[in-house]
């Protein structure tokens, strides 16, 4: 079967997006499809797949699949793609639209220069602090900021909430020494979060700077996280080290998102976004 497919990245999180206003593709091969681009040997290679669908509730929809076939809530980096490609081949046509996602509606607002988009702002909605809605087993704490949690062998502390999908935060004096391999695959299938985690290692620079790097839930070390940034902010937020409507520049390996958690309790994240290329893929199931 064939394909025809965009690739696109944000901050170097990049995924094959399909677009469902053009082409249909059976539910039931999805997950396997997912995985197949992705892979880079035998597929395109990306972070995983993202549907690009018309909506009843929104503008239009995005759904998001990881490297590994399994479905994700939200994609902050996908998103902003999603509202660039969408701006520019006219699914939508004013410059402030809605995309549904698996887990809310969320605002989008593009800045376009002749008809290109050059950067995205995304309303990303309001974190859910409550464990149970995470969610994270393991002590009878409404939530998870700052909680010791044992794991390798080592006590350390963590904060946990979710974006519409589940992060947990560890802070470090260094990122560069941040246990990304040793502790990411741990974390993300820890029986302590059911549904798997996205795992965010953070070095706080100052109250308006951050340091960040993710295992990513379903995909592993990936150059940048949407959601993860949001997370982060969050997360520094409840331990005092930013303040709530200050912006926070987040520094992931692939570049910057602007974030800001505002007085209304809603966060608001600000980045670009890239078309790669377009194509034909020749999927065999
Ligand atoms: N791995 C995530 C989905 C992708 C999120 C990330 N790429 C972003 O930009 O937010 C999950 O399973 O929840």
């Amino acid at each position: 079967m064939e394909i025809p497919f965009i690739k696109m990245h944000g901050l170097g999180n990049n995924y094959i997006y399909i677009d469902l206003f053009q082409f249909n593709i059976e539910e039931e091969l999805l997950s396997d499809l997912a995985q197949k681009v992705a892979n880079v040997n035998t597929g395109i290679g990306s972070d995983g797949m993202i549907l690009m669908h018309p909506s009843e509730k929104a503008d239009l929809g995005m759904r998001i699949f990881n490297k590994d076939g399994s479905e994700g809530k939200s994609c902050g980096n996908g998103l902003r793609c999603t509202a660039k490609y969408a701006y520019e081949h006219g699914i939508v046509t004013k410059e402030k639209f809605t995309i549904e996602t698996r887990a809310n509606i969320v605002e989008a607002e593009v800045t376009a220069n002749d008809e290109q988009v050059e950067l995205i702002t995304i309303n990303m909605g309001r974190p859910e602090l409550r464990r149970v809605h995470i969610p994270m087993m393991g002590s009878d704490d409404p939530e998870v900021i700052s909680e010791p949690f044992v794991i390798n062998g080592e006590e350390l502390e963590v904060t946990a909430i979710s974006m519409g999908n589940p992060h947990v935060v560890f802070f470090v004096d260094s990122i560069e020494a941040a246990p990304l391999y040793e502790l990411g695959p741990i974390v993300e299938k820890d029986p302590r979060f059911p549904e798997g985690v996205n795992v965010e290692f953070i070095e706080v620079i100052s109250s308006n700077e951050l340091h960040f790097r993710v295992w990513e839930r379903g995909s592993g070390v990936t150059q940048a996280c949407g959601t993860g940034a949001c997370a982060a902010v969050v997360a520094a937020t409840l331990n005092h080290h930013c303040n709530k409507n200050e912006a926070v520049v987040v520094h992931l390996a692939g570049g910057d998102l602007t974030i800001k958690w505002d007085e209304a309790g809603d966060v608001w994240m600000t980045g670009g976004a890239e078309i790669i290329a377009k194509g034909v893929f020749q999927y065999v199931e």
